[in-house]
């Protein structure tokens, strides 16, 4: 049974978090400071720390100092998104935001021990991975990919900005991190921002920082997320939802090296690179009058097109194969193939939700399978989503349904019934995204969901 912490000094929270923990079978101790639980509690022999930031006497990130080698996840509340990124640069594994709701909790104090246990054996796998794949774990062999992955190493170790466009879960981040990894940036941070995630009122001061006063509740001065990845590389993702007044504050770090704080009549040299993507057509948000031309220019210095997985040929079984392999061994089962029946259904599925659908179907089939084949029922593909036969995929008959509006369609007709994990693994997204997508397209949980 693993054994977790959780240091929390609101004690509705903290009442909270181990009832939920408790019935999770998690063996879990409580405390509302850092200096509490050293007293009482041998830290280094938890499985796990979860804690707030902010507590009476030291900070929580301490925690990751005094326990060495123990994971520790950080709570933070919305508006410190900062705070989370420093925690993380002192070693963190993760953080989660307040609000959260328990699955996403779960989810990630899961993710956190099984990764724990797997420890040093993932880093054994990570390397044989590296040496099959030489851009860092990415595969393809389809003309599309060769060349993504051709660019990937020719642009790396240079400064230039990179713009990497594909739908949802076609690897745009796994893209921005293996250029920063083959970068001779690699030994700085890389920090990654979602353009989507961050309420337009709060993204100038999060990406440029802000003086004191410069806002009301600014009763502090703060750099931003940009200083933050100083010599190394900040990576954008969603930039096409990036506001106008934060475009032309961009447009000036890309075009002189300099970032203006909110608030500020000074300018500061900073040393990052840029690396952008989005799912959007960038161009045509240009001509809506949504993105400066002049930025889109600047942005896409290299262009790097990633193409959906339904076009990728067979590169799909492979990957196919390559994903329950990697899966199969962070989960310590015994080596597993994909029957001929998969491989059809995996062949003619059109993958909406692109490599990371086939992530998770591969995923839940591996903890699913209870021989060494895995048939077409554990990858749980309804068939009424298939390619061929599902006019409600944007890949099928109705080709002109976007995106947008499939999400929308999909949201609509099967939220009542599903609860939110549920949904975002139909949908082949993470849970993040899926909270992302109902902001961005202004569609609320609904009352009766399953969570
Ligand atoms: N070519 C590939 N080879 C191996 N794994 C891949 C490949 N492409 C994507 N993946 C894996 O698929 C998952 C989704 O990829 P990633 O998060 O990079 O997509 P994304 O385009 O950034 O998605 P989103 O736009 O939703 O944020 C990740 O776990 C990633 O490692």
């Amino acid at each position: 049974m693993s054994h977790i912490l959780v240091i929390e000094d609101e004690s509705v929270i903290r009442t909270a978090v181990d009832r939920l923990l408790t019935r999770r079978g998690y063996k879990v101790n409580t405390a509302e400071s850092v200096e509490e639980a050293e007293q009482k509690f041998d830290l280094k022999s938890f499985n796990l720390i979860l804690t707030d930031v902010r507590l009476p006497g030291v900070p929580g990130t301490e925690v990751i100092n005094r326990a060495p080698g123990v994971p520790v996840l950080i709570m933070t509340s919305y508006a410190s998104v900062r705070s989370a990124v420093d925690s993380m640069k002192q070693g963190a594994i993760d953080y989660i935001a307040k609000p959260f709701d328990h699955d996403e909790l779960v989810m990630l104090i899961e993710r956190t021990l099984k990764q724990e246990k797997l420890g040093r054996k993932t880093e054994v796998l990570k390397s044989d991975l590296d040496k099959t794949y030489p851009v860092d774990g990415m595969v393809g062999k389809c003309p599309a990919m060769q060349e993504v992955c051709r660019r990937v190493t020719k642009v790396a170790p240079t400064d230039s900005t990179v713009l990497i466009l594909g739908e949802s879960g076609t690897g745009k981040e796994l893209v921005a991190r293996a250029l920063h990894e083959q970068s001779l940036r690699k030994d700085a941070p890389i920090v990654t921002v979602n353009c989507a995630a961050i309420p337009e009122t709060l993204i100038e001061s999060e990406l440029f920082g802000h003086e004191k006063g410069a806002f009301t509740g600014a009763d502090s001065a703060r750099t931003g997320l940009i200083e933050a990845a100083e010599g190394g590389t900040l990576f954008l993702d969603e930039i096409g939802e990036l506001p106008m007044a934060a475009q032309a504050r961009l447009l000036r770090v890309l075009q002189n090296g300099e970032i203006r704080r909110v608030g500020s009549e000074q300018s500061r040299l900073v040393d990052v690179r840029l690396i952008a993507a989005t799912h959007r057509d960038l161009k045509q948000r240009v001509q809506e009058g949504e993105f400066r031309s002049d930025l889109y220019f600047r942005l896409r210095v290299v262009e790097l097109n990633l193409p959906p997985l339904r076009e990728r040929g067979q590169d799909v079984v492979e990957l196919a194969e390559f994903l329950l392999e990697k899966t199969r061994k962070q989960l310590n089962r015994s080596p597993m193939k994909l029957n001929p029946a998969a491989v059809e259904t995996i062949t003619t599925y059109g993958w909406p939700g692109n490599v990371r659908e086939l992530e998770n179907a591969l995923e839940r089939a591996v903890i699913l399978c209870e021989e060494d084949e895995i048939t077409p029922d554990l990858l749980a593909i309804d068939s009424a989503h298939s390619a061929a036969s599902q006019p409600a995929t944007p890949t099928a008959a109705s080709a002109d349904l976007s995106l947008e509006e499939y999400f929308r369609q999909f949201v609509l007709e099967n939220q009542d019934q599903m609860t939110e994990t549920e949904l975002a693994k139909r949908l082949g997204i993470s849970r993040k995204a899926l909270w992302e997508r109902r902001q961005r397209f202004g569609i609320p949980r609904s009352k009766k969901g399953g969570n």
